[in-house]
């Protein structure tokens, strides 16, 4: 068993690990073109357009002036504007301005399409991603839910796939000014080279300032996940429908909120720290930059004092220049940002790398029917993940094909676990379990727990209307009526759902508008409606039935016994009534059968279970 097998990315220290971060961007990009291809070509292609016209534009412009200039020097114009209109004075003039207009309209237009193109396709990758992280998360082992580092990694991984959907625009916006960027330069260089090293050296500082501080708000963001969990639990349990009513009788609200204030306070002094720093070290660096600039703009203003440059050239090269600046900015922060994102990328990443270990092996053999032999737990040893204790060690019974067997026990005797080692919800550590002979890994997993109906004790309780509460023992049978009615009759869950205005249509719980909720024994004949909705030819109830009241736990289980002839059956529950109608009763003592035998049988030999029976009796005299 892999315990601690869930190793997250430790938080980022060095700047080579930062860079490492990027070799996520392959493989995101790689999610993006497979969420729609002719999306993302249209994307790359508008902005590859996109880029180019920025400095056409302004190349334009420069044309535009030297062409007012020359006009100007001409002896300017205040004659007939028709007649000049005619003799073509204007006509260079004219068509540049068309133009320049043209370049306008049609970056516009541009822009508005990849922004649309973007958001659209941004969205289809946040709902395929976290389809796939459902299906992924649907596939791991049940252990793999109860490590909190998973629980961080994945709620890490939720929170970013909606923020990553703005990483591609970002990725695409990168691309798209690096290619302006060069346009731009190589303008610039046909008139003085030496002037784009110049910004470049002024930049560079502003570009490491980033990086750094990206990082390290990755870094607070990261060890700070369980606390975040935990304010969002906090959250949940003060303003939830579900809490309201222990949390108000308890008074627990100042306490919650006192909770959250002092936690997020934390959170919020470490953020602030690292943006006080940031924007102090980024304010000096900007500065630094700004001062590049104005060098380089007194340059070129002395050089077209002095006759060098035109004065459609000055404009072109302050505008370059200035453009440039914003550019190199812009390509800097982004950089940083998306190395910053791509950090989360590992968490994703890394949680689809999770293997599940409880899997169906090449040639599985299929759960036989009839059972023959039943169940066979051989000296079987189970220790939860990171705990010290065995839940269960040296067990060893039969479940024999055909029997009722009830399983008792104190609280933490082992009831729950041998059950969740029966549906393969964890494999042993020691000793094995057989079917009809073969181990239980050798059997196809969805088919084993296909042939399974196991009841919980903490069932979940679905917001869906009635029916689907009960389809959801066999959820392909969700349209069929009659099968669904027929088992709400035999767990008496019918008489509930009579009662309810909208009938099986009705909506249960409150969370959803219209929704009624049920009593705590309404909900567990509605849960044990599953196990027959199931039909398998071994049922689980696990304790479903300590909500009900006596007389309704005497039919329920009365039918349950008619209702499983034919079947295997095994029930968990500390009322006597009920176990004593079981054919066999074992009792589980520190994870080990201490008893077994009928209940007269175990009576008569006056151990522990005559113990804790003649304890329950007692309490009814
Ligand atoms: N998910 C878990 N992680 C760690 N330890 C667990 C987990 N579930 C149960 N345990 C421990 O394993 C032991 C057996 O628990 P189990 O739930 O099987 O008892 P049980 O007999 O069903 O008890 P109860 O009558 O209270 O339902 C207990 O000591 C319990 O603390």
């Amino acid at each position: 068993m892999g315990r601690g097998r869930h190793q997250p990315p430790p938080a980022p220290k060095s700047l080579r690990e930062r860079f490492a971060a990027l070799r996520n961007v392959p493989a995101f990009l790689h999610s993006i073109w497979t969420t729609s291809r002719w999306m993302t070509l249209t994307s790359v292609l508008l902005r590859l357009v996109r880029a180019l016209l920025p400095v056409v534009t302004l190349y334009v412009g420069k044309l535009i002036v030297d062409e007012v200039v020359h006009q100007v020097r001409l002896g300017g114009f205040r004659g007939d504007l028709t007649a000049a209109l005619h003799d073509g004075r204007f006509d260079h003039l004219a068509t540049l301005l068309a133009l320049e207009f043209a370049l306008a309209v049609l970056a516009d237009l541009l822009g508005r399409v990849v922004a649309m193109v973007d958001s659209l396709l941004g969205e289809r990758y946040a709902d395929l991603t976290s389809i796939r992280l459902m299906e992924h998360a649907a596939s791991l082992d049940l252990e793999d839910f109860e490590d909190a580092d998973l629980q961080d990694q994945l709620d890490r991984a939720r929170r970013q796939i909606a923020g990553r959907s703005s990483l591609l625009s970002q990725l695409l916006q990168q691309a798209q000014d690096a290619i302006t960027l060069v346009s731009f330069a190589v303008g610039l260089a046909v008139y003085a080279p030496w002037l784009i090293v110049l910004l470049a050296v002024a930049l560079v500082p502003a570009f490491l300032g980033e990086f750094h501080f990206n990082a390290q708000s990755y870094a607070v963001n990261y060890q700070w996940t369980p606390e975040r969990r935990e304010l969002d639990y906090l959250r949940m349990v003060g303003a939830s429908a579900s809490n309201a009513k222990e949390v108000k009788s308890f008074g627990l609200n100042r306490f919650l909120i006192d909770r959250y204030r002092v936690l997020s306070q934390s959170i919020y002094q470490a953020n602030r720290r690292i943006a006080l720093r940031r924007a102090g070290w980024g304010g000096l660096f900007t500065t630094l930059g700004t001062l590049g600039y104005y060098a380089a703009y007194a340059f070129i203003a002395w050089r077209t004092v002095t006759g060098a440059f035109s004065i459609g050239d000055l404009t072109f090269l302050s505008t370059s220049f200035r453009r440039l600046r914003t550019l190199l900015e812009t390509l800097f922060t982004g950089f940083s940002q998306v190395a910053g994102q791509a950090l989360y990328l590992d968490d994703l990443f890394s949680f689809f790398r999770i293997q599940p270990e409880i899997l169906s092996p090449p040639n599985p053999r299929q759960f036989p029917r009839p059972l023959r032999e039943g169940f066979v737990f051989e000296d079987v040893g189970f220790r939860y993940p990171d705990a010290e204790r065995w839940a269960v060690r040296h067990l060893s019974f039969t479940l024999r094909a055909g029997e009722v067997l009830a399983l008792v026990g104190e609280n933490g005797a082992g009831k729950t676990t041998l059950v969740k080692l029966l549906s393969r919800l964890y494999d042993p550590d020691e000793g094995r379990i057989l079917l009809d002979g073969h181990p239980l890994a050798e059997y196809d997993l969805e088919d084993l727990r296909l042939n399974i109906g196991v009841i919980f004790q903490d069932f979940v309780r679905y917001y869906f209307n009635a029916s689907d509460n009960i389809a959801v023992g066999r959820i392909e049978a969700r349209e069929d009526e009659p099968r669904i009615s027929d088992a709400a009759q035999r767990s008496l869950a019918d008489q509930v759902i009579g009662k309810l205005p909208k009938g099986y249509a009705q909506m249960l719980g409150k969370l959803f508008k219209g929704g009624v909720d049920l009593s705590g024994g309404e909900w567990q004949k509605v849960a044990i409606a599953r196990a027959y909705m199931r039909d398998a030819p071994l049922l689980i109830l696990d304790e479903p039935t300590a909500a009900l009241d006596a007389r309704s736990e005497y039919e329920v289980f009365q039918r349950f016994k008619e209702l499983s002839r034919g079947k295997t059956a095994v029930i968990i529950s500390h009322r006597f009534s009920t176990v004593r109608m079981a054919d066999r009763i074992i009792v589980l003592e520190g994870g080990r059968v201490a008893e077994s035998g009928s209940h007269e049988e175990l009576i008569a030999a006056g151990g522990h279970y005559a113990e804790l029976f003649e304890l329950q009796a007692a309490g009814y005299r």
